[in-house]
């Protein structure tokens, strides 16, 4: 389990981990030793001199005291340690996921990494902060408790030495018995989780679509799985508690028949069989308590089991030597890349010269905005290559890339903070002036006005209080304040009121001036700015030229703006 952790974590934490489990181990066999020092005690306090207990009690007394000092020692290593390697989990876990393909953000792993981020990393780490202590000691303390009664008589302590492997035996046949349990246990509660998660975020669109009570009974099933689930894992635990048990009741018994033997038989005195009994009662408590633990650990091992498997999938590889694009001009060379099977960009070659704008036409599911994806490198290419500046994105660095770059997407997700942190997303450095001026020339300084609290209005979690189009300004400003020289440009497709409308129209205007733009665009509007066009379907580039010029040809182009023009949707 350490190991496993240390492996997930790095080996940076193994010298503090390891110093905690030397403490603890120290811990338990100076816990061990003190209660071993009762056997000399109770000795001489039966025997013809009682007064003989004094140097043992001193000697228990002092043993005491070292154990006390040390456990404080070790508790706070361990408390110690334990945050040190949740934070350092937190860390890797965040890093870790920034740099995964956004590809990898499907919405059932969202719901998957939020539970194992905020659950899972807690249970997995609690191992060093809350469960290695009383590990170690049910392990340790009898087992220097047995040793010692060796010392003392050899027999009872080689009778008390036997249920050692038994012990261990019935720990692991338990530890194996109910792995598949466990996980299976996991399983049906991360899925339970993620229902639970839909359930709650599909609230408006179920009750407008009348299905609350159908979804609801799918998340009634999986709780009830997870339930039985749950079930079964206390049954298959019971064998091994009772086990456990059973062992540590037939060790105590044959130590007490085994003393009596010995002290009828005059080898051994009853004050020693004595204090042996009160020893072996010493160790059932830890032992029961490795039942219960047990479990625990096998928790946090699956835990850590799962975050270990986010942590190996393979974030987008990064240049050992990037280089530094020259320019702004943008190229797409026999681009070919699929989701799964399927083929969604298929044998694209374009190029946008540095400064120029294009616009990508094409219906529902051509594989426009996963062009612009692409070009982000939210994904890598199967074939060919994308370049920024003659350089492809693989070999730029993802901050240099990402510098580079400005993206407003369909969807703006704003963070639950002030209006004014929300802008500065898009460079969190730049002065106040240079906020402000963003907002302006996105038109965001009305909506501002109109806000209770200015510019330190909180949005709400994903930006709630805000309309959709005052959202996409915001976008806009952030777009503006970033000042990069390249900006990819999803169009927002649902028709906006005719005053956000123009202000959005005005903002984009003034973020494409003098920058190298690609843009998916919904809106002959929107087309005309661009100073080429090209048509995709099922991935293929189908037709390209002027908006004119292809609108003379008649052909798929021409076409697909006579069916799609609506009223809303053309000038
Ligand atoms: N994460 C994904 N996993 C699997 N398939 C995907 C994923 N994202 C997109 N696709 C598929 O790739 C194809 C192209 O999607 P894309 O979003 O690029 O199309 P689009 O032209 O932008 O469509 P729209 O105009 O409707 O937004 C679609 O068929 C879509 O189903």
């Amino acid at each position: 389990m350490i190991r496993m952790l240390l492996r997930v974590l790095g080996h940076e934490y193994a010298r503090p981990v390891r110093r905690t489990v030397a403490l603890m181990t120290a811990t338990a066999v100076v816990e061990g030793l003190s209660y071993a020092l009762l056997v000399p005690v109770l000795r001489a306090l039966f025997g013809s001199r009682p007064e003989d207990a004094r140097p043992w009690l001193i000697a228990f007394g002092a043993a005491v005291a070292v154990y006390a000092a040390l456990r404080y020692v070790s508790d706070l290593s361990g408390f110690r340690v334990g945050t040190t390697l949740l934070r350092g989990m937190y860390r890797r876990l965040g890093d870790h996921l920034a740099r995964l393909p956004i590809g990898w953000y499907s919405a059932r792993r969202v719901g998957e990494v939020s539970v194992l981020a905020s659950e899972g990393v807690l249970q997995a780490m609690s191992v060093i902060a809350h469960l290695l202590a009383p590990f170690v000691s049910a392990c340790v303390t009898p087992l220097t408790i047995v040793v010692v009664m060796l010392a003392f008589n050899w027999q009872m302590g080689l009778a008390a030495l036997v249920a050692a492997p038994v012990v261990a035996v019935i720990q692991i046949w338990t530890g194996r018995s109910m792995a598949a349990g466990d996980a299976e246990r996991a399983e049906l509660g991360h899925e339970a989780t993620g229902r639970v998660i839909e359930y709650l975020q599909a609230q408006p669109v179920l009750r407008a679509g009348g299905r609350s009570a159908e979804r609801f009974r799918l998340l009634d099933d999986s709780l009830r799985e997870v339930q039985r689930a749950n079930r079964r894992t206390v049954l298959s635990a019971l064998s091994g508690a009772v086990g456990l048990t059973l062992v540590v009741q037939t060790m105590f018994t044959v130590l007490l028949v085994l003393g009596a033997y010995l002290a009828l038989g005059g080898n051994i005195g009853a004050a020693e069989v004595l204090a042996i009994l009160v020893l072996a009662a010493r160790c059932a408590d830890p032992l029961l308590s490795l039942s219960d633990i047990g479990g625990k650990v096998r928790g946090a091992r699956s835990e850590l089991a799962r975050l270990d498997t986010v942590l190996r999938t393979a974030p987008l590889p990064e240049a050992r030597e990037p280089i530094q694009p020259v320019g702004h001009d943008l190229e797409f060379e026999s681009v070919a890349f699929r989701h799964g099977d399927r083929m969604v960009i298929d044998d694209v070659s374009l190029s946008v010269p540095q400064g120029q704008r294009l616009a990508v036409v094409g219906p529902s599911g051509a594989g426009k905005s996963t062009l612009l994806q692409l070009l982000a490198r939210f994904y890598d290419v199967d074939a060919g290559a994308v370049r920024l500046g003659g350089v492809d994105v693989r070999a730029i660095s993802t901050e240099v890339l990402m510098e580079q770059i400005a993206i407003v997407f369909q969807e703006v997700y704003l963070f639950d903070g002030t209006i004014e942190e929300n802008v500065r997303l898009g460079h969190p450095d730049a002065g106040v002036a240079e906020v402000r001026a963003a907002a302006t020339a996105a038109r965001l300084d009305e909506v501002i006005e109109r806000l209770p609290g200015g510019w330190a209005t909180n949005v709400g979690e994903g930006g709630a209080l805000l309309s959709g189009g005052e959202r996409q300004r915001v976008s806009i400003a952030r777009a503006l304040l970033k000042n990069a020289p390249v900006v990819l440009l999803d169009e927002v497709t649902s028709a906006l009121d005719p005053v956000n409308e123009a202000a959005v129209h005005e903002g984009v205007e003034r973020l494409m001036a003098g920058r190298t733009v690609v843009m998916v665009a919904h809106r002959m509007r929107t087309v005309r700015r661009a100073d080429r066009v090209v048509f995709l379907d099922g991935g293929r580039i189908v037709e390209e030229g002027g908006h004119d010029e292809l609108l003379r040809r008649g052909g798929r182009y021409a076409d697909f703006w006579e069916i799609s023009m609506t009223p809303a949707a053309g000038d």
